[in-house]
């Protein structure tokens, strides 16, 4: 883009959130009877005249005849109206100073309540247009100068063509005498502005509409708070993710579409194209051919533990970060954990069935505390550490079986091997990770080493079991009770039937996985998966990251952040470098860390650089994937 072009914006609904006089209406009806109905009447004027309905003369004054208003009204909104600034005008403040020489406020509200805004935004009072308020000697407003054709319609194009400014012009406003600037010639582009109101009468006959400060910077090519418009970035959340992550999202400026189940293979590839962010849980598998066909994609969210259902190396491939949340559902998880085994001990399910179909089966009869048994526990991550400690304080021996070393947490005493766990636990509980080796972990073998009328639980992943052998197993009387969360084939939505052979079974719990559905795990994987997202997609930090190497980073300030995701291979580290210094970049800091498959670096750079030396770096062999970040 050429020369920078004078930027006129306008004020109420713009600049700042509020529009004048309705504000000023809450100050001075403060108390007053008739207070709603004189507010909803000046809220409709507003409205009329901001839509084109009413010329702005008539109801800028119908508007203030209406107000018992005073010098003290004016100044306490002026003394707040700072509070009142637009987010996005807010976060761009550095355009503004940058920019003041070439930035006017044009406005048909009044100077007193513009003055300190222009102040903050480093706009010469001179460069500031607005209305007069006239008071009488008492203090109260009387009206307004009436020789300023700001207080009449159509007087906004009659002020900018006076002034006689550089053009090209750029007029952004939310209202219809914002429209009129560039209707009658007076701006060479127009932006309906529409992060606080949107009038489609307004949009319709405007250049293009601005949701926000951004958008316009990135239309005009200048640069403002964020490399790129927010808004203009898609996550896709499937699941019925939490909405505390929703909420986050948006509010940190980004496009959030939500969908409450999970889509299979083909559906998914049809909803990628154009998102940016994916989230999902359990249900949704990220395979090699949705990421062949995510044409944007730059991280995937999984709002729980397991990233089984992730093909993390294609992932890595492609340049897209894969996060999930280790740690917020465990207590959930384990908290059923016990009180499945509590259930099943005390065959609850089945008695409780009894009495609902009228019968009284008052008996001890293969009843038994917890106090005492031996619980078996396959995988001591984090949710097996955290059960083994519970079952503990309620009385239990802990026994446990880990592929990896892991400390003993408590009396818990690590089993040589899964077959001498199996032959000495009462109850047999899985907290295996998804890997696929781990397929038919448990099959007819195991469960015939495992003592007569032992319990088993799985709350891991379906594939870990052979349900064939296990309904054997409990029909044959080997085992007395099992309680199962995760099944190899899980129904994709709510809607969708389930069937196992395991329905109907004497003493057998079948739950829809919900170890980790509760309200608290829920809101505490939104918020923290969330917060990995923003981290990423803000900074480029990686922590937690399961599939690319892991760099904690704080904001970029001051300078730009290059962002530049590669394959692990010799010479990509010394060419990116070597691009950077032809380019002249000045180097503020540098980070590297690679892993087997791929090399993640960061750095920062001074912002006086032709954007154009970056180019290189895209294209540079081994490059998976290039951000750039201020
Ligand atoms: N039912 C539900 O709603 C939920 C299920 N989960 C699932 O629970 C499982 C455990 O989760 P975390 O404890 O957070 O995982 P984790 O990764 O912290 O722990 C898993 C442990 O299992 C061990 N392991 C893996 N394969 C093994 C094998 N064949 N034999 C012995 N040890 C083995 C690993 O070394 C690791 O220590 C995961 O599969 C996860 O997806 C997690 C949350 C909710
Ligand atoms: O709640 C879910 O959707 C999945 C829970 C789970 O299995 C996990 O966190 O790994």
């Amino acid at each position: 883009m050429s020369a920078t072009p004078t930027f006129v914006f306008d004020f109420d609904s713009t600049l700042v959130r509020i529009e004048t006089l309705e504000a000023l209406a809450d100050i001075a009806l403060a108390g007053h009877p008739e207070a709603d109905n004189v507010r909803a009447e000046i809220a409709k004027l507003t409205d009329q005249a901001m839509s084109g309905e009413v010329d702005f003369g008539t109801a800028l004054r119908r508007r203030l005849a209406l107000l018992p208003l005073t010098r003290a009204h004016v100044e306490q909104l002026a003394d707040r109206i700072l509070d009142e600034g637009t987010w996005s005008v807010r976060r761009n403040l550095r355009f503004f100073q940058e920019n003041a020489d070439k930035i006017v406020i044009l406005s048909g509200g009044f100077r007193e309540i513009i003055a300190p805004v222009a102040e903050g935004l480093g706009v010469a009072p001179e460069r500031v247009l607005a209305n007069d308020l006239v008071y009488n000697a008492e203090g109260r407003v009387t009206g307004v100068d009436d020789q300023n054709p700001l207080s009449w319609d159509n007087g906004k194009p009659k002020v900018i063509e006076a002034l006689g400014l550089a053009r090209p012009i750029v007029m952004v406003g939310d209202g219809w005498n914002d429209a009129e600037v560039k209707l009658a010639g007076a701006a060479d582009r127009f932006y309906a502005f529409t992060e606080i109101a949107r009038r489609e009468k307004v949009v319709a006959v405007a250049d293009a509409e601005a949701p926000s400060m951004d958008e316009l910077l990135h239309a005009e090519g200048m640069a403002g708070r964020w490399s790129y418009p927010r808004a203009r970035i898609r996550m896709l959340l499937l699941e019925n993710i939490h909405p505390a992550a929703v909420e986050r999202l948006q509010e940190a400026g980004y496009s959030v579409e939500t969908m409450k189940g999970a889509l299979d293979e083909d559906d998914l590839i049809d909803k990628i194209k154009g998102v940016h962010v994916l989230g999902i849980r359990s249900k949704t598998n990220v395979t090699a051919r949705v990421l062949e066909a995510a044409d944007r994609l730059m991280a995937v969210a999984a709002f729980c533990i397991g990233t089984n259902q992730i093909d993390l190396d294609a992932c890595a491939d492609h340049g897209v970060a894969v996060f999930n949340a280790p740690y917020s559902n465990t207590r959930s998880v384990v908290e059923l954990a016990i009180g499945l085994t509590i259930t099943l001990m005390r065959d609850v399910v089945d008695k409780s069935a009894g009495m609902h179909a009228g019968k009284w089966n008052k008996s001890a009869d293969g009843s038994r505390e917890l106090r005492g048994k031996t619980l078996g526990i396959v995988g001591y991550g984090a949710i097996g550490s955290q059960l083994s400690v519970l079952a503990e304080a309620l009385g239990m021996r802990v026994i446990f079986h880990d592929l990896s070393e892991r400390l003993a947490l408590g009396n818990a005493r690590r089993m040589r091997n899964l077959d001498a766990l199996l032959a000495e636990a009462d109850v047999v509980t899985l907290h295996v990770d998804g890997r696929k080796d781990n397929a038919e972990l448990i099959g007819a073998a195991q469960f015939q080493q495992m003592k007569e009328g032992a319990l088993f639980l799985n709350l891991s992943r379906g594939h870990v079991v052979n349900i064939g052998a296990l309904s054997q197993a409990i029909q044959g009387g080997r085992i007395a009770g099992a309680a199962l969360d995760v099944f190899p084939e899980e129904p994709r939505t709510n809607a969708d039937p389930f069937e196992s052979p395991l329905m109907g079974l004497k003493n057998v719990i079948l739950t829809p996985h919900i170890g980790g559905s509760t309200e608290e795990a829920q809101e505490a994987i939104a918020e923290f998966a969330a917060e990995r997202l923003l981290g990423y997609l803000n900074r480029g930090d990686t922590t937690f990251a399961v599939n690319l190497p892991n760099v904690q980073l704080s904001e970029v300030s001051g300078g730009h952040r290059i962002l530049h995701i590669h394959r692990n291979q010799p010479g990509v580290m010394a060419a990116l470098n070597r691009e950077l210094a032809s380019a002249g970049l000045n180097i503020l800091g540098q980070h590297l860390k690679t892993d087997e498959r791929t090399g993640y670096v960061i750095t920062d750079v001074d912002r006086d650089y032709d954007p154009e030396a970056l180019k290189a770096l895209k294209t540079l062999d081994g490059t998976l994937r290039f951000r750039l970040l201020h």
